[in-house]
């Protein structure tokens, strides 16, 4: 990651439902290229991070710079033009569309079907399923299908909620080979219980404990950091 200009930078973020407050002082980077993965196990607030950055919820405090921009209060929207992908956990595809009208909807906003290719060359198994209903899809399939939504709004920051949840031990090898090749275009964050993956397509690596970043470093730092385990462990 280049500290010189990261493409988001965030500082001191506090967020959480209604009253209660789930993230505290949260400060973490990313780069315009390479991965930063955030490690915790559940109910360490990584989902609650992703959403306020995606501008789901709105900060208790701290702030969000994205791009050399304040996106602190910005609509979801206005992030997503700008260049934040989010492909959150659950509800990422249209079930009852086909695979070709989910890729339309997630081409359509920029008017540009014709990447519709170039996401498929990325991922050939969807080329074969153009037709299908994304709700029969395999896990994995699916996954697929929400990344390749997200990347057809042309994000230069994609971030990823647990892409590999749910997904059979092949497919997980080839989702993770093409966010390792990503990973040169543009900046990813990834949240991921399969911690080997996680530190394999990150760089840079943040591990979350009740809602605090507990432990950060160079992703093979923290790969072998005896703390990790402490933090991963229910
Ligand atoms: N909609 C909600 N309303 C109230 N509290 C919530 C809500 N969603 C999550 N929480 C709480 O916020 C805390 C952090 O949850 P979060 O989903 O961010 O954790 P996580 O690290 O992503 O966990 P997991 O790995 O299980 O997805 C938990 O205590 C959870 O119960």
């Amino acid at each position: 990651m280049s500290e010189a200009s990261p493409i988001l930078d965030v500082q001191q973020l506090s967020s959480g439902y209604g009253r209660s407050r789930v993230l505290f002082d949260v400060s973490l980077k990313a780069g315009r290229s390479g991965g930063v993965a955030v490690l915790g196990r559940n109910g360490a607030g990584k989902t609650t991070l992703l959403k306020t950055l995606a501008g789901e919820l709105k900060p208790m405090g701290g702030s969000i710079t994205f791009d050399g921009r304040d996106a602190t209060n910005e609509a979801t929207e206005s992030r997503m033009r700008r260049g934040i992908g989010y492909v959150p956990q659950e509800h990422a595809v249209f079930g009852k569309l086909t695979v070709r009208e989910n890729l339309r909807i997630g081409a359509l906003s920029k008017r540009n079907e014709g990447a519709i290719d170039t996401v498929l060359d990325f991922f050939p198994k969807l080329a074969e399923r153009l037709g299908q209903q994304a709700g029969t899809l395999s896990g994995g399939e699916r996954k697929m299908l929400a990344i390749s939504r997200a990347l057809l709004g042309k994000p230069t920051l994609l971030m990823l909620d647990e892409p590999t949840e749910g997904v059979w031990v092949g497919v997980i090898e080839e989702i993770a080979d093409r966010l390792g090749k990503l990973r040169s275009e543009i900046g990813i964050i990834i949240v991921e219980q399969h911690v080997e993956l996680a530190l394999k397509i990150a760089d840079y690596a943040y591990v979350m404990d009740r809602g605090e970043i507990a432990l950060e470093g160079p992703a093979d730092q923290i790969r072998d950091d005896p703390r990790l385990l402490r933090y991963l462990a229910p």
